[in-house]
This record gives structure tokens, C-alpha cells and sequence, in this order.
């Protein structure tokens, strides 16, 4: 069955990350922070729609942090009732841990709200557990992503999965309701 076979390969290239050194993943921020920073749709947006890094994740700190130095509106994922949303940030010190003691915003701020016309103004980074050379990708199994991009086509657009060069597998078991993004960049 295709779930048992996810959480094989997601339980493998986790412990991968899991495993890597503290100098990789140092490597790992700065090169992801370079691709992302001096990428043509980052410069293209206003609005960025990332993730605040957690566990073994890539750093993304840089990323936020020089998004919103240079003027970008950046909101990051909040679990509420089940459900993924993206919620405006100012600074990384107002973040709470959350959801699987993920720091979020406590959800006092902006929504943000997806307009087809604005979605070529607006980057969504990924995290995600695996990646194939096709680009499919798996996060951890909640399918926050799946069904927060069900509806969402233009933004799915401008959607960059990233990590790290050890979370590519072969093969990406994918299902109908997966959403692929539109560019994977693993360092
Ligand atoms: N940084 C970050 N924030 C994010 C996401 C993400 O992938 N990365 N999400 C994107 O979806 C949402 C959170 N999704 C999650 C879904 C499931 C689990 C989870 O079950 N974690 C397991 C450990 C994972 C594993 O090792 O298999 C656990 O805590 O037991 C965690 C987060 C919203 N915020
Ligand atoms: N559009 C959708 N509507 C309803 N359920 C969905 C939708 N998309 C995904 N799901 C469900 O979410 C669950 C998790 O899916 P999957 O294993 O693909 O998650 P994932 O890719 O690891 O998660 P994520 O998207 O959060 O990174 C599955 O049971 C799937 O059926």
C-alpha cells in the first residue's frame, strides 16, 4: 500500500537528515539562503510564503529574516482546527511553538488571503521529508500542503520545495490529492 511504502521512504531519508553534521547543515543554510535570495521569483515577489525551520529541517532563518529586511510581506504556517494557514510575522522573536512545537505566530496578525491575480507577487517555499529527481515531494504525512494548495493553482506556480541533497530518494510514491512543487532546489 502506498501509505506504508511513504512512511518507509519518509522514515529513511529523515534519519539521513537526521544524521547529517553541524557543518553541513551550516553548508546546507548558506547555500539554500544564496539559491533562494538571488532566485528571479524571490525578486519578482511582495509576499513570501515560508516555513520557520524545526528539528532537522534546512535553516531557514536567513531566509525570513532577509525577506523581511528587504521590505517582503513573509508569512509562515500556523496549524489551526487542522488545518494549515499562513499568518504575517514581523520578527522571528515574536514566534511561539505551536503545532509539533513548531514555532508559530500567535495568529494575531494578517491572514494571508490567496488571490489568482497576486500569486505571481508571491513565493511559497516547501519543507518537505523526500524528494525525487521528478520533483515529487512528501512532507511529514499531514497533507497540510496537499490540500492547502488543492484550490490554489497559481500559487502552486511559484512554489519551491527545498532541502537537503540527502533527502532525494528514487521514487516518490505520489497520490492523486499530492501536490508537487513547481521547483525542487536540494543542497
Ligand atoms: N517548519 C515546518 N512548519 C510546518 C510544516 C513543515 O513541514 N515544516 N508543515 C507542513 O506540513 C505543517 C506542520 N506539519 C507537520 C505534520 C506532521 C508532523 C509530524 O507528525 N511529525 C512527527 C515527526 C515526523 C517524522 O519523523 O515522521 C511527530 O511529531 O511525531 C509535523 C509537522 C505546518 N508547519
Ligand atoms: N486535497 C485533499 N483533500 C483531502 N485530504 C487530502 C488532500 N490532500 C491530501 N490529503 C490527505 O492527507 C493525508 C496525508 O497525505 P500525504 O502522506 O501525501 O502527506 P504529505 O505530502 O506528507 O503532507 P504535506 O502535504 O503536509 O507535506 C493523506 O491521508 C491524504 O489522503
Amino acid at each position: 500500500m502506498i501509505k506504508e511504502q511513504k512512511k518507509q521512504i519518509r522514515r529513511k531519508a529523515l534519519a539521513r537528515r537526521n544524521a547529517l553534521t553541524e557543518p553541513e547543515r551550516e553548508r546546507g543554510k548558506l547555500l539554500i539562503t544564496e539559491r533562494i535570495l538571488g532566485h528571479q521569483w524571490y525578486y519578482l515577489s511582495d509576499t513570501i510564503l515560508g516555513f520557520v525551520s524545526y528539528g532537522s529541517e534546512i535553516c531557514t532563518t536567513e531566509i525570513l529574516e532577509s525577506a523581511l529586511q528587504d521590505g517582503k510581506n513573509v508569512y509562515v504556517p500556523k496549524v489551526e482546527d487542522g488545518k494549515m494557514e499562513f499568518y504575517r510575522m514581523f520578527s522571528l522573536s515574536e514566534l511561539k511553538n505551536g503545532y509539533k512545537k513548531i514555532p508559530e505566530p500567535a495568529g494575531d496578525t494578517d491572514r494571508y488571503v490567496f488571490e489568482p491575480e497576486h500569486a505571481d507577487k508571491t513565493l511559497l517555499l516547501m519543507s518537505g521529508s523526500a524528494f525525487d529527481p521528478l520533483g515529487n515531494r512528501m512532507g511529514y504525512g499531514g497533507g497540510f500542503y496537499d490540500r492547502y494548495l488543492a484550490d490554489k493553482e497559481n500559487l502552486r506556480l511559484r512554489s519551491i520545495g527545498i532541502g537537503f541533497r540527502c533527502q532525494q530518494v528514487e521514487q516518490v510514491p505520489v497520490e492523486v490529492t499530492d501536490v508537487k512543487p513547481y521547483q525542487v532546489i536540494l543542497v
